[in-house]
């Protein structure tokens, strides 16, 4: 695959006219993150209109609940016909199976393709200074965000979301038909912001991510089309 077609820019924006003149500006992007922001803001409006411009889709609302919960929001979700829906693995087993099935079910009852429910590791906002003293988790970062994915993989889960930082043993450990994707990319002339386990694209993608998912560094660049092509020629 092109490198440019594994990035995913993430439509961090506050309102479908706002991520309607991003998609205006970058047509050349395939594929698109709608995560709780815009999809809270502006409803699901703005997965129609990435559909009619053929463009790919990643539902990033995370879902976190009890298994009747999240089984219900994924099969309202499988109407949609996004690529990759996620749910944090800390639901546990029980919700993340119900998951899977609701979402294969729910697909299948409006014949679409079932999206990738793809399981949250550990945010790439948190440390493992974090993990350990405000979260309380008693194991290594790497430990524990290796588990997350595994217990996603031992769920039938598609894949993962994961830090570039944990992506090459990740890959080891849950293999090459498990995707795996990365948020907390900076290139090296980006502002870190919030993203504490960061890598840059090249580095990421060389240590076994499937997808990049990149939002500030382009859309809130000074020169959006000039930050994904910069991005772009730093991959090649
Ligand atoms: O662990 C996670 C999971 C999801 N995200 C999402 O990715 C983008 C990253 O945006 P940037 O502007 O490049 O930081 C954002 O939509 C997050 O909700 C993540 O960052 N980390």
């Amino acid at each position: 695959m092109n490198a440019d077609n594994r990035i995913i820019v993430a439509l961090d924006v506050s309102s479908q006219e706002e991520a309607i003149a991003l998609l205006d500006k970058l047509p050349q992007v395939s594929f698109w993150k709608v995560g709780l922001e815009l999809f809270v803001s502006s409803g699901p409006g703005i997965l129609e209109i990435l559909k009619q411009r053929e463009k790919r889709i990643f539902l990033d609302l995370k879902f976190h609940d009890i298994p009747n919960t999240v089984a219900g929001a994924c099969r309202a979700a499988a109407k949609y016909n996004v690529d990759l829906l996620t749910i944090h693995s800390t639901c546990g087993k029980d919700a993340l199976k119900a998951a899977q099935l609701a979402l294969t079910e729910g697909a299948a009852a409006v014949d679409k393709p079932s999206p990738k429910l793809i399981a949250i590791t550990l945010l790439t906002s948190l440390n493992s200074r974090q993990l350990a003293f405000e979260l309380k988790i008693p194991l290594e970062l790497p430990e524990y965000a290796l588990h997350m994915a595994l217990l996603a993989k031992e769920t039938g889960l598609a894949g993962a979301v994961c830090s570039p930082q944990e992506v090459e043993q990740l890959r080891m450990s849950c293999g090459d038909d498990f995707l795996l994707v990365c948020p907390g990319v900076r290139p090296k002339w980006a502002d870190g912001g919030d993203q504490k386990r960061a890598m840059t694209p090249k580095a990421a993608l060389k240590a076994g991510a499937d997808y990049l998912v990149i939002g500030r560094p382009i859309t809130a660049a000074p020169d959006p089309v000039a930050a994904f092509a910069r991005i772009c020629e730093e991959l090649e």
